[in-house]
């Protein structure tokens, strides 16, 4: 194993066969090699930006995901910000920290996996950054997508009388989490590897943004509000709820409950409920429809190959977001979520 060297690697990057594919994609007039790329945005198209940091021991551990699922899910987390905006994902900018010595064949794995993610999204990397790091190894993408002028999806338009949705099941990447730390070995080195896991840790170390669902949902006319699952269902429908002004309910028997997740939970005691509503890392779409527009769209969805659950509904501000329980109890939901700084709610975070 040899060490890297930040200009051999941009060397890498840039004569690399992915990086050659890429660079040459609709959009970029200059890739990586130069002080910056520069890109071509549609006409008529609004730019949407974001960007995502995975940092080691926070994000993942050595016994949670391989390298190359390193790349692939840093790079699906920033591209599922632009699925909750109803955006598509055009190109993306790596920054990449690293403690000395990391083994070039470290970088070379994460690298595969953030191209692997890019293409099947048909997203050019056009540049990024390499620096050291006295920590621990640390990766920002930055994504730039586009949507029709005025169409983007906002978390801050849901009305009363909104049905909630949510596009896929939820709480199987923290499921999948809590089975990779339980083993405690190289993540794929496992030893007992029940079939049911399987999805959990896939749900986990490879999570598909859902940029399809966002497009459909944009594309309906008739989605008010929209945000992605990465801290946990309750603290997303808190985000939603707090930037729109209003109150949700969401109905606890209308929350689909993977077969994988509730067998999982058993065997630790625990209630799926608090993997879906705590756990995060989903990267899902939720939001709002008028409930009158609710079956129109699942038909849609149901077209187009992918699942849409009602899963509750929007009032006017004063309550908060509270669950209606299948015993028929109406309980406020606790604004918990991952938070990198909740030493305090011990829901994660430093
Ligand atoms: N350090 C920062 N400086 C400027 N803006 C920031 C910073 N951190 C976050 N933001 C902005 O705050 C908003 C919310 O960011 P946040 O990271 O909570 O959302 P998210 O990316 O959807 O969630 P997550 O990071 O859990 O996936 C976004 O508009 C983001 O660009
Ligand atoms: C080793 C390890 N411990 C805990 C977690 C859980 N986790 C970390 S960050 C985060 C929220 C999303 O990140 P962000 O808010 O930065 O987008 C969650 C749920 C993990 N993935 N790996
Ligand atoms: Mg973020
Ligand atoms: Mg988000
Ligand atoms: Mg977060």
């Amino acid at each position: 194993m040899s060490s890297i060297d930040e200009f051999a690697l941009i060397r890498l990057l840039n004569g690399g066969k992915q990086s050659a594919t890429l660079v040459t994609a609709a959009g970029v007039i200059t890739g990586i090699g130069d002080d910056a790329a520069v890109v071509e945005a549609s006409p008529g198209s609004h730019l949407i930006l974001t960007c995502d940091t995975m940092t080691e021991h926070i994000h993942f551990k050595q016994v949670t995901m391989r390298d190359e699922d390193i790349g692939y899910k840093a790079m699906a987390s920033a591209v599922s910000d632009i699925a909750a905006m109803g955006g598509v994902p055009r190109f993306a900018l790596v920054a990449l920290s690293m403690p000395g010595g990391t083994a070039v064949e470290r970088v070379q794995a994460i690298y595969e996996g953030l191209y692997e993610c890019a293409s099947r999204y048909g997203i050019a990397i056009v540049g990024g950054d390499t620096t050291a790091i006295l920590g621990e190894l640390t990766l920002t993408v930055t994504v730039i997508g586009e949507t029709e002028q005025g169409k983007a999806k906002l978390r801050s338009t849901a009305q009363p009388g909104d049905a909630v949705f949510a596009t896929g099941y939820l709480g199987r990447s923290a499921a999948g989490l809590d089975f990779l730390l339980g083993q405690n070995v190289p993540s794929g080195e496992w030893t007992v590897f029940p079939e049911q896991t399987e999805a959990l840790v896939q749900a986990h170390c490879r999570p598909e943004p859902q940029i399809e669902a966002g497009q459909v949902l944009q594309r309906s006319g008739v989605c008010r509000a929209l945000n992605d699952v990465s801290d946990g269902l309750a603290s997303e429908m808190w985000e939603i709820a707090e930037a729109s002004g209003v109150g949700i309910d969401l109905i606890e028997e209308r929350i689909p409950i993977a077969d994988e997740l509730a067998a999982f939970a058993r065997t630790q005691g625990k209630d799926p409920l608090d993997y879906i509503l705590y756990g995060g890392e989903d990267y899902q779409l939720v939001g709002t429809v008028p409930a009158g527009n609710a079956i129109e769209l699942q038909m849609k969805f149901k077209e187009a190959g992918l699942a849409l659950h009602v899963i509750g509904y929007v009032h006017a501000e004063g309550q908060g977001v509270r669950m209606v329980q299948n015993n028929g109890y109406i309980v406020p939901l606790a604004k918990h979520g991952y938070n990198h700084f909740s030493g305090a709610d011990g829901k994660g975070g430093v």
